[in-house]
């Protein structure tokens, strides 16, 4: 437990809660980032931010809100899209500059055990909206707050961001924040993932434009 101090130590922290914990250089396949990590007043696992260039406050910096997928972003699994849609990003943000806010928010915010729950149930025919409702949550039981607070800290201002989900486009609707144009990340389907894709089309409003489902 010696280094526990050093590593609970925060070194930044502003506005209403969003505490950088620690910055460190993060060289991958797709070039150098900065990656910081930031506590979470709902979460147990610190938020990660991963930073290709400067951030010039007078420019736009692309932006993706990602939230964790250990099924999908780890083990490459087929029933959504989630690992496709983080290595998409983190290639783009490589060649182009830009900000992936990875958020701990597990299966929706219900966590991965429940996730896992309500893949049972889509196993036995109900979607991955109904799933959710079944075992008592919200269809989906997150918010961005602490992902704008992040962008705060950093001294964004302006954004694209990347994501084909409306609601998260309309977090930023009272943030210091402007999204001044939307990136699609809409990865090809498959037979495992035409469902749950067609699902968040229809019934929880995602935009896909370009892949037919
Ligand atoms: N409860 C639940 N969560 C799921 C299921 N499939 C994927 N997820 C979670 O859904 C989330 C998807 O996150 P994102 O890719 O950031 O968000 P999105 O809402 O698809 O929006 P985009 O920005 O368009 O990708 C992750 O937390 C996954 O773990 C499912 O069937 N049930
Ligand atoms: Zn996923």
């Amino acid at each position: 437990m010696k280094n526990a101090r050093a590593i609970t130590m925060t070194v930044n922290k502003k506005g209403n809660g969003s505490i950088s914990l620690v910055r460190t250089k993060l060289p991958t396949k797709h070039g150098n980032f900065e990656m910081y990590a930031y506590k979470s007043e709902f979460y147990q696992f610190p938020h990660i931010a991963l930073v290709r260039g400067a951030i010039d406050p007078e420019n736009a910096q692309n932006v993706r809100i990602h939230s964790e997928c250990m099924t999908g972003d780890l083990f490459g699994s087929l029933r959504c899209e989630c690992g496709e849609q983080l290595n998409h990003a983190l290639k783009y943000f490589g060649e182009e500059g830009g900000i992936l806010v990875y958020m701990r928010q597990e299966g929706r915010g219900i966590g991965l055990v429940n996730k896992m729950h309500t893949y049972n149930l889509q196993d036995k025919g109900y979607n991955t909206r109904e799933a959710n409702v079944m075992l008592g949550f919200h269809q989906d039981a997150r918010n961005y707050d602490e992902a704008i607070e992040i962008l705060n800290d950093l001294g964004v201002k302006r954004i694209k961001l990347m994501t084909n989900n409306p609601e998260k486009i309309k977090s930023f609707k009272d943030s210091a924040i402007d999204v001044i144009e939307r990136i699609p990340i809409e990865m090809p389907p498959h037979d495992e993932n035409k469902g749950y894709l067609k699902t968040k089309k229809i019934e929880m409003g995602h935009i896909f434009d370009s892949i037919k489902l």
